[in-house]
């Protein structure tokens, strides 16, 4: 059990009018004085590497010690979002998801607020006017913490920090502190760990500029002339290289882990078990399905990003075929692009699975947005992996939770998807036999007799291949079976073809 994680119902609720109060509201200048203030802290260089926590990326209330920081951070938040495109329907899904995550990573959602514009400002997301009437809700609520719900350049991050005085983050770093929070493995960890560094590097110049304040302003006290820019420029410098190093080293490690892998899936390809991986939205119940088809007991939890650790199970078709299959990670939209990097060789999994169990909540809202997003990121892990996607087989679970109006409209949207629910067991036979159907099967037929004293022959016979007709005579036993050509070559041998 993990303690910071619990999930409460919204505390936000997004109504029409709240949404047009958001859309409008364009107000004239706003600048609050004295942008320069904020410092980031003594805070080690060292700790930020690890980055547990992305939250404290940029800047910290300037006047709390590090251990009131720790317990600020993160825990009164105001949600914003910019409304571009799309139905309002969907900008409030957009931000109620926003709002689960900031759940998940820990914290509590005071307000949510959207506007509606052609695109972000650049200078400061949301438009100034919108600022200074987010600077109010930040006041009024007390919140500590503001998110963007999309990914903000440096210099947005920082413009907002001045005019807000609060700490500011966005989705991608939002995602990356929980995946970080659930990183078990050691390879999930390092995979994370390079996430948030390459998050952080482009955004190190802000925070570059304010350690060089910093520096600056001890070296006047002690003496050094104004504007001496050297310590703290060294300092960044410093900075830089370490954080490469680490960069550097993270990715040979995770190369090394990847291998392992790699090497255990080329046996699986060598005896050629078909492989199947599980795929879907972040919740959808994916480990539950796992759990239902093997009786596996996958960590199944009422939370974001629950597993970040590819498990592989193995499970056997009615037929006596053996196939393996996969729990992956959960895909959310807009999944930060550093993660998808960090985590390709746990996706390459998904890509070179010979089926994909596309697994859809069906008791969601919008499951179709989920679809959607999901299939968004296989196609971007396909193109950075090079590869195409296997053959997908869609699975619309919690049927138990689901309406019949929506039961409905999903049946005619997924026409050839299987309902289940993995809570239930409802419609998992039906599944397990699907998904014999789609993956690869032996196409060999054979017609042996093997010898007693080859026992590990018939084995590999009943595991691999699919026994179509078995019989113990005095030579041994007769095996009519379809297997896979390395089976078929290797049993050549003992062929009766013509015999009988
Ligand atoms: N009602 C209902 N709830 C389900 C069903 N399957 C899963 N759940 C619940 O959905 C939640 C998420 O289930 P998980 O199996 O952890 O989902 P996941 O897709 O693995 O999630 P992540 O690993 O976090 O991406 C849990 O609270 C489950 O109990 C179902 O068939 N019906
Ligand atoms: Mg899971």
């Amino acid at each position: 059990m993990r303690g910071r994680v619990e999930t409460r119902s919204l505390t936000t609720d997004f109504s029409k009018d709240d949404l047009l109060a958001a859309a409008t509201g364009e107000t004239d200048e706003f600048d609050v004085e004295d942008a320069t203030a904020p410092s980031t802290g003594d805070m080690e260089l060292a700790e930020r590497a690890a980055l547990r926590r992305v939250a404290g990326l940029s800047t910290e209330l300037a006047d709390v010690t590090e251990v009131e920081y720790r317990q600020l951070r993160l825990e009164r938040v105001v949600l914003v979002g910019v409304w571009t495109e799309g139905s309002a329907q969907e900008s409030e899904a957009s931000l109620a998801e926003l709002a689960r995550l900031a759940e998940t990573a820990g914290s509590e959602v005071l307000e949510g607020l959207v506007q509606r514009r052609d695109r972000p400002d650049p200078a400061t997301y949301i438009g100034s006017g919108k600022v200074r009437e987010l600077f109010d809700v930040v006041l009024s609520t007390g919140a500590d913490t503001v998110i963007c719900d999309g990914e903000l350049s440096p210099g947005q991050l920082r413009q907002l920090e001045d005019k807000l005085k609060v700490k500011v983050i966005d989705r991608t770093a939002l995602i990356l502190d929980i995946f970080a929070q659930h990183a078990r493995s050691r390879e999930g960890k390092a995979q994370v760990e390079l996430a948030q560094l390459q998050y952080l590097m482009p955004r190190l110049r802000g925070w570059g500029e304010a350690l060089s304040r910093q520096a600056g302003g001890r070296a006047g006290g002690a003496g050094g002339g104004v504007g001496t820019r050297g310590p703290g420029e060294t300092k960044l410098e410093t900075d830089r290289r370490r954080i490469r190093a680490r960069v550097s080293k993270l990715r040979k490690e995770i190369q090394a882990m990847g291998k392992v892998r790699e090497t255990k899936r080329g046996r699986r390809v060598a005896n050629e078990v078909p492989s199947v991986a599980i795929a879907g939205y972040t919740n959808a119940g994916k480990s539950s399905l796992l759990n239902a088809i093997t009786g596996a007991g996958v960590l199944v939890e009422d939370a974001l990003f629950a597993t970040l650790d590819a498990t592989t199970r193995r499970a056997t078709t009615s037929d006596g075929l053996d196939y393996t299959l996969t729990d992956t990670v959960g895909f959310v939209r807009h999944l930060p692009h550093q993660l998808v990097e960090a985590f390709r060789s746990t996706l390459e999994e998904v890509a070179e699975a010979d089926l994909l169990v596309h697994v859809v909540d069906g008791s969601d809202p919008m499951p179709e947005w989920q679809v959607k997003a999901v299939r968004e990121v296989l196609v971007e892990i396909g193109e950075r992996i090079g590869t195409t996607m296997p053959k997908e087989l869609v699975v619309v679970n919690k049927i138990d939770a689901t309406g019949e109006l929506a039961m409905a409209r999903l049946r005619h949207l997924l026409p050839n998807a299987e309902f289940v629910s993995a809570k239930t067991g409802a419609g998992i036979d039906e599944l397990r036999e699907r998904i014999a159907k789609e993956i690869p099967g032996p196409d060999h037929e054979i017609d042996v007799l093997l010898p007693f004293a080859r026992g590990e022959l018939i084995a590999k016979v009943h595991s691999q291949g699919v026994v179509l007709d078995e019989e113990h005579t005095d030579e041994g036993t007769r095996m009519r079976a379809r297997v896979h050509a390395d089976l078929a070559g290797a049993l050549a041998g003992f062929s009766t073809n013509g015999s009988h």
